[in-house]
């Protein structure tokens, strides 16, 4: 590292006037670009100057070796100098001040008459000896001065760090005493920039004490001692060869972490019963009683198959509750591998498990703290999770894995699922108290093979949705087309109903919507319907005309059996012979 001698000037200047002082002689000291940096006697008023004719503190910067002059004017370093001839000084000592391998100045003697050239030339070994031990004195001070100035620029740079990160740091030292700390600390926590302070004065929790001082790991919620604030807290111990030096302390408002959570969960996906789109009976029944129990704190079980719209309706009601306001959480409990699930749900303690992340993790019950969390497929949860998800539901407390504390929630929970459940609890699939205690208002929603009336609107209602979405237009749908769209059986239902639009408004591209432009699984599993239902009426008018006529005890009679059936005489007759109905056989 390259020392400045400038930069130390009066612990130069002192030290050139003690020499002075001690030895009776001039003396100045140059920097590595030979400005004089300290003199004294007629040198120190040009401190500060660069040194034009300074040939023999050149060469002693260029060689790093010292240089004795006792015949100013014929030595062979003064054959350059324009004052050769006219030289004032009578001698000079020139050492340089070297610092590890390189030079950073030199220090000059220099005598103005022969009294002083004496004392310089009778001492000369003693006195480079002494002035090696002054250049020594002046790199160790220059170092310093220089290390603490990098110190401080580094200081000043984590400072700044640390006052732009997102949250609040402690560093404290083994003493459980705060060294530092970053704006957004000194906020959560009202530090008082006065006092001196104490990790205790500040946070209450002896585990959190406990941590710090035995150079461990923590993660958990923490009640600031001068604030009102919830804070969560990571404590990451600092180790130096082993020894405790202290720890970082990272602190998060937990309201904030809710706040981000709600904007992450809620404000995207609001929705309403008008977006739930369907005008038949069941339908209408189903958002009545989803509306009448939305405000309750009930618990509730979807049931319904996929596609039906479970996870929209969980979201209306937790709009239309006073939850509306906090997160909705949602987690498919069939989709989240079965070592993975727990966790999810009920969150971990730093160091719990191999893999566990550093400073734990939150669970999905206390990210859904006073809102909604919606368990979906819940007919997937295994056994021993259906277990705790039960004691959550009865304690209102959850731990997480790993730890022993248990925390408050209050969630509500809405889950749902395809399978019977019923079924499922009498094959000891499903925990019988865990049914009853979900089904406590249970929820159907029909499929859509159930309620074909609602599909015209919710066909128009993908249309306009995808017309936006796609940029494409679409002049209109057929009434065939709608005929296809309503005798289909739809397996996947209205999601199933949404792609089959998706699927048409692509391809149409601002035409019209028609029976040849459906999806070709749709018009022939329909063609094949229709024939199947006109061969089922068939069926059944040859039973009923079968029926009649032995109701009327057939012979003679066929006139009663038309008046029973509502047809004419005429009519009976073309149909006894269009289904060929044997007229002598009896029907029982
Ligand atoms: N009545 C409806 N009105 C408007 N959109 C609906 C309706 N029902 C369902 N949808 C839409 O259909 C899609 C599937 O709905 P959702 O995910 O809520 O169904 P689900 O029953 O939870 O399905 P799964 O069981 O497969 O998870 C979503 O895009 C949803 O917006």
């Amino acid at each position: 590292m390259l020392y400045y001698l400038r930069n130390i000037k009066s612990t130069v200047q002192q030290t050139a006037d003690a020499i002075a002082a001690a030895l009776k002689i001039e003396v100045e000291i140059a920097d590595a670009d030979l400005v004089r940096v300290a003199g004294t006697g007629k040198y120190k008023s040009q401190c500060g100057c660069p040194m034009d004719d300074g040939f023999v503190y050149r060469h002693v910067l260029k060689t790093g070796e010292p240089v004795i002059i006792d015949n100013p004017g014929f030595n062979e370093l003064c054959h350059p100098c324009p004052c050769k001839g006219n030289c004032m000084e009578y001698a000079e000592v020139a050492i340089p001040i070297r610092s590890e391998d390189q030079i950073i100045g030199v220090i000059g003697l220099v005598s103005f008459d022969e009294e002083q050239t004496k004392r310089l030339m009778d001492n000369k070994q003693s006195l480079l000896l002494f002035l090696e031990k002054m250049a020594d004195l002046l790199v160790g001070k220059a170092s310093e001065i220089q290390q603490n100035h990098d110190r401080d620029i580094l200081t000043s740079q984590l400072v700044t760090v640390l006052n732009l990160l997102h949250d609040g740091i402690l560093l404290v030292n083994d003493q459980q005493q705060i060294t530092h700390y970053n704006t957004l600390a000194a906020k959560l926590l009202d530090i008082d920039e006065q006092e001196e302070q104490a990790l205790y004065h500040l946070l209450e929790n002896k585990k959190l004490w406990q941590a710090v001082e035995r150079g461990e790991t923590f993660s958990g919620n923490i009640q600031g001692k001068r604030v009102a604030t919830q804070l969560y807290c990571d404590v990451v111990p600092i180790k130096k060869d082993g020894v405790i030096e202290g720890a970082v302390i990272t602190l998060r408002d937990i309201q904030q972490i809710k706040k981000l959570v709600k904007a992450a969960t809620v404000n995207e996906i609001e929705t309403h019963f008008s977006q739930i789109v369907g005008n038949s009976r069941k339908m209408k029944e189903l958002k009545a009683m989803a509306l009448h129990v939305a405000p309750s704190k009930a618990t509730l079980l979807i049931q319904g198959e996929s596609g039906t719209g479970k996870e929209l309706l969980a979201r209306a009601i937790h709009q239309s509750s006073k939850r509306k306001g906090h997160a909705f959480i949602a987690i498919n409990c069939g989709a989240i591998p079965e070592n993975l699930l727990e966790s999810e749900l009920f969150g971990y303690e730093e160091g719990s498990f191999t893999g566990a992340k550093r400073g734990g993790k939150i669970g999905k019950f206390e990210l859904a703290h006073n809102g909604t969390l919606f368990l979906d497929e819940i007919g997937d949860m295994p056994l021993h999770l259906q277990v705790k998800i039960l004691r959550v539901l009865q304690e209102r407390r959850v731990e997480r894995i790993g730890s022993s504390r248990s925390i408050p929630v209050d969630v509500r929970v809405i889950a749902a699922t395809h399978r019977d459940l019923d079924n499922m609890v009498k094959t000891g699939e499903f925990r019988e108290d865990l049914y009853y205690r979900l089904n406590v208002i249970p929820l159907t929603i029909p499929p859509l093979r159930e309620r074909l009336e609602d599909v015209p609107i919710l066909t128009q209602f993908y249309l306009d949705y995808y017309s936006v979405v796609t940029d494409r237009s679409v002049s209109g749908i057929t009434p065939e087309a709608i005929e296809i769209l309503s005798h289909y059986t739809w397996p996947g239902n209205v999601r199933e109903l949404g792609n089959v639009i998706e699927y048409c408004v692509t391809m149409v591209a601002g035409g019209m919507i028609t029976a040849d432009t459906m999806p070709k699984r749709i018009r022939t599993e329909n063609k094949a319907e229709i024939k199947d239902l006109s061969l089922n009426l068939k069926a059944l008018e040859r039973e009923t005309i079968m029926r009649a006529l032995t109701l009327v005890n057939i012979d003679g009679h066929k006139e009663d059996a038309a008046k029973l059936l509502g047809i004419s005489r005429a009519s009976l007759y073309r149909k006894i012979k269009e289904y060929e109905i044997e007229e002598n056989k009896t029907f029982t």
